[in-house]
């Protein structure tokens, strides 16, 4: 493999609390060393940024809204903060970081496209590791849908890249929500997306708010340029290496080639 996105949520970054977990991002670079001296690519969408700040403001009600012009503010307030934290983090392991902010429009056919894959691409020949989140200032689609799924996929096509690897707070997809049912099962490989759509049973994390669906709406996007997708549980130390060594249990989302 030679190009890998790789998303991280809110969740992910957190480990489930309310804080940003230093020891997680240092899971994730200790991992991303070891795939640069493979030869590989990588390019990480991450979220957290209304998280950071909520972490960091104090200023009275604010840190509990709930409503778009707060999240916006929030995210704005926090990217620095969270960028700042992947760059001291990173450093300390010798990974070069640059950060892209970007919208849904920017991948439609045209100029910002164009542009956006330009900049990606001179990033990773120079060996930065380009971290992307929305821009929440000026678009709010993944602050609605609460995730960054579609964003991820949507950079994995632009870059045609060889694999998405989306980290989630669950192992990968069930036969029914976990959650909800104990005697739930999961599902290690997928080459039909119509199979699992009836698997899905949402519910409110409190966290990130994008669920299962906006997982396989993403794994939909890849699927439409074959690229295959993997979900795994970005809890579980080394998940990166670990879920594409086959070694911790996830989801693979293969899409079957026409022969
Ligand atoms: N069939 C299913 N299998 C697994 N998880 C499911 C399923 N249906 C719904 N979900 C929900 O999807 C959640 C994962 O998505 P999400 O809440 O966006 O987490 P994250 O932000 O960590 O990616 C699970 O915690 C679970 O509640
Ligand atoms: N862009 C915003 C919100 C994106 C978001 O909530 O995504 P996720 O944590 O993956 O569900 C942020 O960085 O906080």
């Amino acid at each position: 493999m030679k190009r890998l996105v790789i998303k991280i949520g809110t969740s992910t970054l957190t480990m489930g609390t309310k804080s940003i977990s230093r020891g997680k991002i240092e899971d994730i670079a200790r991992q991303l060393v070891e795939l640069q001296q493979q030869g590989v690519q990588v390019v990480l969408v991450s979220s957290g940024a209304v998280a950071t700040a909520r972490q960091f403001i104090t200023i009275d009600g604010w840190a509990e809204e709930g409503d778009l012009p707060s999240k916006q503010a929030l995210s704005a307030i926090g990217q620095p903060k969270l960028m700042q934290i992947f760059s001291e983090v990173f450093r300390d392991f010798g990974l070069k970081i640059a950060q892209c902010l970007l919208t849904y429009r920017d991948f439609q056919e045209g100029e910002s496209r164009t542009n956006t894959l330009n900049t990606l691409n001179e990033l990773m020949k120079h060996g930065y590791i380009p971290i992307i989140n929305e821009n929440d200032t000026v678009a709010v689609e993944e602050l609605i849908l609460g995730d960054n799924d579609k964003l991820s996929a949507l950079v994995a096509t632009l870059l045609d890249t060889d694999q998405l690897l989306i980290a989630s707070d669950i192992d990968g997809i069930y036969n029914k929500n976990p959650h909800l049912h104990a005697d739930a099962a999961l599902i290690e490989s997928v080459t039909d997306l119509h199979q699992v759509a009836s698997f899905i049973e949402e519910r409110d994390n409190g966290l990130g708010t994008g669920g299962m669906t906006s997982k396989i709406s993403a794994v939909r996007i890849c699927f439409s340029q074959r690229i295959p997708v993997m979900l795994v549980n970005g809890s579980r130390p080394s998940f990166i290496i670990h879920s594409l060594e086959g070694k911790i249990p996830c989801t693979r989302f293969e899409p079957v080639v026409a022969v």
